[in-house]
């Protein structure tokens, strides 16, 4: 599997290093030993609730965190590990990212312009804002003048003008109607047919699912279970990790269960298992660190799933 792979992160720790008063340094881990793969061909999605890390994965990929983050791990592309360096000539072309965060476009330049960017041409952006139902007249507009839902077309073809191996989308569909935001994942979907790899990072369960070839569960900053996309359309009984299986149940075309309790902070995460305090099956061993384990064709961070 590996030598398919067009990314991998292998043990992502991200912290962050913060004043707590006015002089006491206190260091705040808010991923922990993530490890995931994206093969060519292959769109990954990656789901859970606000706050998990889902974001900052995205960052720490993208060489976008903060200076007070002190990230470890490896993350690869294409084989070889990602640095500033390697990075920089990636960017743009082979490696492109649709920030969760419209404000990541240029409030200065206008918006066609950024959208051809440093390798693409006029005909290129021109086809594309036909295709993203962009009016002509937008390539003059300056990001302040468009719409939310403009404003992530917009990044949305930034990040498709040249033919990307890598496509990391953080939330590249709130605001833009169903119908537009199907199009654009079956764009991605022929982008991972032409070979390239696709990490989703959606809020959107159903369009995750009609487009996905597996999903990662993120939960208190690091992934609880990994698995292909049909384990999770057949349900909870498929699935490996009870938090999986809760959050799928959870869903409204599933019982429409909601889960009791919230997902720790990451000032005081327990030891062991993140999901101990809320599983119904927990027991002494769950409180120790719990590693990934590859279980039924996917992977679970869990001792009791089978
Ligand atoms: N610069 C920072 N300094 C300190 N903590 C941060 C920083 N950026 C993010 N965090 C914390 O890291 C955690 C994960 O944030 P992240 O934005 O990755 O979540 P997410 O899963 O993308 O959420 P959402 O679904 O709302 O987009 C949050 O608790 C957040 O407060
Ligand atoms: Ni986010």
């Amino acid at each position: 599997m590996k030598e398919k792979s067009i990314l991998t992160v292998d043990d992502l720790v991200v912290s962050f290093h913060m004043y707590k008063g006015l002089f006491r340094k206190e260091r705040l881990e808010v991923v922990h030993s993530l490890s995931l793969d994206v093969n060519r061909g292959e769109i990954v999605a990656v789901v859970g609730s606000s706050g998990s890390g889902k974001s900052l994965l995205a960052h720490a990929i993208m060489g976008l965190l903060p200076d007070n983050a002190a990230v470890s791990g490896r993350i690869c592309y294409d084989g070889k590990e990602l640095t500033q360096k390697t990075r920089k000539a990636l960017l743009g072309k082979k490696m492109t990212f649709i920030p969760q965060s419209v404000d990541y476009l240029d409030p200065v330049m206008k918006v066609g312009k950024q959208v051809i960017g440093v390798y693409s041409t006029k005909e290129r952006q021109e086809e594309l804002f036909e295709k993203y139902k962009l009016p002509k007249e937008t390539e003059e507009m300056y990001p302040f003048q468009l719409s939310g839902g403009m404003a992530r077309r917009v990044l949305v073809s930034s990040a498709v003008t040249e033919m990307p191996q890598l496509l990391i989308a953080d939330e590249p569909t709130p605001g833009l109607g169903i119908e537009m935001a199907m199009d654009t994942l079956k764009h991605f979907r022929e982008i991972a047919d032409q070979g390239a790899g696709v990490l989703l990072i959606t809020h959107d369960i159903d369009l995750a699912f009609s487009v996905a070839d597996r999903i990662a569960v993120f939960y208190a900053g690091t992934i609880l279970e990994s698995a292909p996309t049909e384990d999770f359309l057949a349900g909870a009984k498929k699935l490996r990790h009870p938090y999986s299986k809760a959050f799928i149940s959870a869903l409204p075309q599933n019982e429409f269960q909601a889960m009791e309790g919230v997902q720790p902070h990451a000032a005081c995460l327990p030891k062991g298992c993140l999901f101990a305090d809320r599983c119904p099956n927990v027991t002494q061993e769950c409180l120790e660190e719990i590693p990934m384990r590859s279980l039924r064709g996917g992977k679970v961070r869990c001792v009791h799933a089978t």
